[in-house]
């Protein structure tokens, strides 16, 4: 055989068998993903029955299995064949019907068939209503999607900006809340968005109406027309605006239960009841006396509601747990709630609508809404948080006897079958008097309730239904007892407030209202707002000057009147007494607050006046360190016989010095006089140092003995403190210290500050975690929970795979 020739049947060369198999094997994907887009674009949906009917990838059939999910809900059937055609959808079901799977499956599918990789750039967005389900959708994405190898990220505010950023740039699938995406799209160039192939509005009626119009806007202008749209809803939008403002593409409106009867869930009871609204907490508590065994979620019209209720009815003690999730929580603390709802089997949840639309708790068996909701839409939302996807649930709806007649209507248009009951007046219990004894004892929770109160009657204020929402139908006083205070709230109300812009209002545009105390909605918060650039008004501030609420009884109320002489300016007067008259120090003309230029000053005698632009700092200024320190040390006097006060130092009248011979020689005399004294005084500090020094060496070595000897046969566990380190007074001094030994205690006493420890407790071992996780730059929050919320965003830095 000829040198180099290859013998018969022998194998190419490793290398080129390597590239051989890898051209074929791409070969190979690109015939299956060719033939996937085929199949979905031929798909006959008229007998699609389980999900390993559909034609999609492997990677997310087995995600499905994996997940336990077997048979398509009716929206899954309709919906996700026409979307895996890269049709435009706008989707419509009953709550817990599994619309979330109807965007997910296409949206894994088509970045799937476009062979989307990580150096593509974001492939598709995913927009929700709340922090709260974008989080569930990721989680579901996580679970379906744990066989692809696409990076997704969840973007949902509450983290610094700037830590986001880098991350984004390598998503191909993001999950987030409009106005933390706007702010991204706007600020962050790494974000390539060019490409992105799929947008989904989840809540799309929700997202689409006024509260984030800009955001949106600003999200659409930032995105591809090119791509495909998805948007669904338990209510959804026909609304040819909105759709407009998407630029959707011959959508397929895809509404399954359009033809159905109602539009909740078959297996969903509904039932009102009718009663006066100062009967309504009485219900409520009866309610869930009377099921503490159940889980149930409690919807209220405001924060300011939900909190007074939790903090009034956890102090009652109902016997079944009680939380509270409202938007202006912690990030941490509204996950940490959300998560404890979901696996508790019987717990009580007051929350406002926050959790009304998406959320998927398990098992809750009732949902009763105390508040009437704005519309019928929010009924639908609030009311499908129990059962959801073939569960059985209960639902019932309080409504004041003037709501009754509109709500009926409003609920009757949009099918949702409801019926009446009553309350069994043997059952029910009255609470006034126990929330009256609370709120007499704790001025802070009368005060909560002072702004549930406000916020209760804003709320109703600000509906636009007026066949519903009637405020001054309604018995306010008795609603005012019935909560426990001692009179109404006067309520200040500004026209043309719009409750639904104020509600659906990203955080981001309520920044500046959420420092403030008030509620989330209404243009009063806007009057407030900018009454809040004149002048910094705390909350004590509004405190005292509801004088209707007599937080101080009226006589209280009089003093600080005539005190300030003449009832014209009460309200700067309140704030006089609160700065200063509340601490004591001084005349008003000279000290406390006042206001120049609109602004508000701390006026400490003698000294600059102090700006007060925040509570923080007007709490600082206030503080009795900072008042000492703006204060000075004070001048030392001394009183002769005649009880007269004399600095120390004074001059002595001329011609009696004068009279005592030449000035130089009176200089010389004194100084002689005075060594003499001061060597005296010396000699006998020194007897007295000695002799106390000699006296506590005695104490001591007694102490010693004692302790040696056990003084009375005890075994005492805390004989190892050291004489030095008994208890000392904040100033470093000993109990037994006299104030004479000052000298003394300056040379022993060690810097007081710190206390040495000579046991060992659990407190130490936190405190050196807490400073070495300190150190690492991170604090650990919540030790227990296994999903917090940087769980999953290194979840969501993570890929999918
Ligand atoms: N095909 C399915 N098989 C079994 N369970 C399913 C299926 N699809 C969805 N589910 C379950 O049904 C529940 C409700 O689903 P999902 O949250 O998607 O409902 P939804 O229609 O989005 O509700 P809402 O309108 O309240 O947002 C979830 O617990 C989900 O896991």
């Amino acid at each position: 055989m000829a040198k180099g020739a290859k013998p018969p049947g022998s194998l190419p060369p490793l290398k080129s068998r390597r590239k051989e198999s890898r051209s074929l094997k791409r070969k190979r994907e690109e015939e299956e993903l060719e033939a996937l887009e085929k199949a979905a674009q031929e798909f006959d949906a008229s007998n699609l029955t389980n999900f390993s009917d559909l034609p999609i990838s492997k990677a997310t059939a087995t995600g499905l299995d994996k997940s336990h999910f077997k048979v398509l809900t009716d929206i899954q059937r309709k919906a996700i064949p026409l979307a895996l055609k890269g049709r435009d959808i706008l989707g419509a079901a009953k709550t817990g019907s599994g619309k979330t799977l109807a965007f997910l499956i296409p949206v894994l599918e088509i970045l799937h068939r476009r062979k989307w990789t990580q150096d593509d750039g974001l492939g598709a967005l995913i927009i929700s209503p709340t922090r709260e389900l974008a989080i569930q959708i990721f989680e579901v994405l996580r679970k379906i999607g744990q066989r692809h190898s696409f990076s997704a990220g969840l973007v949902i505010g509450g983290k610094n900006l700037q830590d986001e950023r880098e991350r984004l740039g390598r998503m191909n699938i993001l999950v987030c809340t409009p106005g933390r995406m706007k702010q991204h799209l706007e600020q962050n160039p790494d974000l390539d968005t060019y490409g992105l192939q799929l947008l989904v509005l989840d809540e799309a009626d929700r997202i689409l109406d006024m509260g984030f119009k800009d955001a949106i806007d600003a999200i659409v202008q930032g995105i591809p027309k090119d791509r495909q749209t998805l948007l669904f809803s338990a209510t959804q939008t026909k609304n040819v605006n909105d759709l407009a403002r998407l630029s959707l593409k011959n959508p397929e409106y895809v509404s399954v239960h359009e033809s159905a009867s109602t539009a909740t869930p078959g297996k969903l009871q509904q039932h009102y009841i009718v009663t006066p609204l100062p009967e309504k907490l009485d219900i409520l508590w009866s309610f869930i006396r009377a099921n503490v065994k159940s889980k149930i979620l409690v919807f209220l019209s405001s924060t300011k509601q939900v909190r007074f209720v939790y903090e009034t009815f956890r102090q009652m003690q109902p016997g079944i747990p009680l939380l509270h999730l409202h938007g202006k929580q912690k990030q941490t603390a509204r996950l940490e709630i959300t998560a404890k709802f979901s696996s508790s089997k019987n717990s009580c949840l007051f929350a406002t609508d926050v959790v009304a639309r998406g959320l998927d708790f398990p098992a809750v068996d009732w949902v009763i809404q105390v508040d009437c909701p704005e519309d019928a839409d929010t009924y639908i939302h609030r009311v499908g948080r129990t059962a959801r996807y073939e569960r059985d649930g209960r639902a019932v709806l309080f409504l004041c006897p003037t709501e009754e007649k509109g709500m009926l209507a409003r609920l009757q248009v949009k099918k949702v079958p409801i019926e009446k009951i009553n309350v069994r007046q043997n059952k029910k219990q009255s609470i006034q008097n126990q929330l009256q004894g609370i709120c007499f004892k704790d001025p802070e929770i009368k005060y909560l309730g002072q702004k549930a109160f406000t916020s209760y009657a804003r709320s109703v204020y600000i509906q636009k239904d007026r066949d519903i929402f009637d405020l001054e139908k309604l018995p306010l006083q008795e609603y005012a007892t019935s909560l426990g205070l001692p009179g109404a709230p006067r309520v200040k109300f500004l026209k043309g407030e719009d409750a639904k812009r104020r509600k659906n209002a990203p955080r981001a545009l309520l920044k500046d209202d959420d420092s403030s105390d008030e509620e989330e909605s209404g243009e009063e918060k806007e009057g407030a707002k900018k009454d809040a650039k004149k002048e910094v008004r705390t909350r004590y501030d509004r405190m005292f000057e509801r004088q209707n609420q007599n937080i101080f009884k009226p006589h209280f109320t009089e003093i600080i009147r005539h005190g300030e002489g003449g009832e014209g300016e009460v309200e700067d007067k309140d704030e006089d007494f609160l700065a200063v008259k509340g601490h004591g120090y001084g005349s008003e003309t000279e000290e406390g607050s006042g206001k120049k230029d609109g602004q508000r000053y701390i006026q400490v005698h003698g000294k600059e006046p102090i700006l007060i632009d925040s509570k923080r700092r007007e709490k600082l200024a206030m503080s009795k360190k900072a008042l000492l320190k703006y204060k000075g040390t004070g001048t030392k006097l001394v009183f002769d016989d005649e009880g007269e006060a004399h600095a120390i130092y004074e001059f002595e009248d001329e011609e009696e010095f004068a009279k005592a011979g030449d000035a130089e020689e009176q200089r010389g005399r004194f100084l002689a006089e005075e060594s003499r004294r001061v060597s005296a005084a010396d000699e006998e500090d020194k007897t007295i140092a000695k002799e106390k020094r000699r006296a506590k060496k005695e104490r001591q070595k007694a102490r010693l003995l004692e302790e040696m000897e056990g003084s009375d046969g005890e075994d005492i566990g805390v004989q190892l403190v050291p004489y030095e380190e008994d208890e000392r007074d904040e100033a470093g001094r000993r109990e037994d210290d006299d104030e004479d030994e000052a000298p003394e205690l300056v040379e022993e006493a060690p810097p007081a500050k710190k206390q040495k420890k000579w046991f060992e407790d659990d407190s130490d071992e936190e405190r050196r975690k807490r400073k070495k996780a300190k150190k690492k730059g991170r604090v650990v929050e919540m030790d227990e929970a296994p999903e917090t919320l940087d769980d999953l965003e290194a979840l969501a830095a993570g890929l999918l795979a």
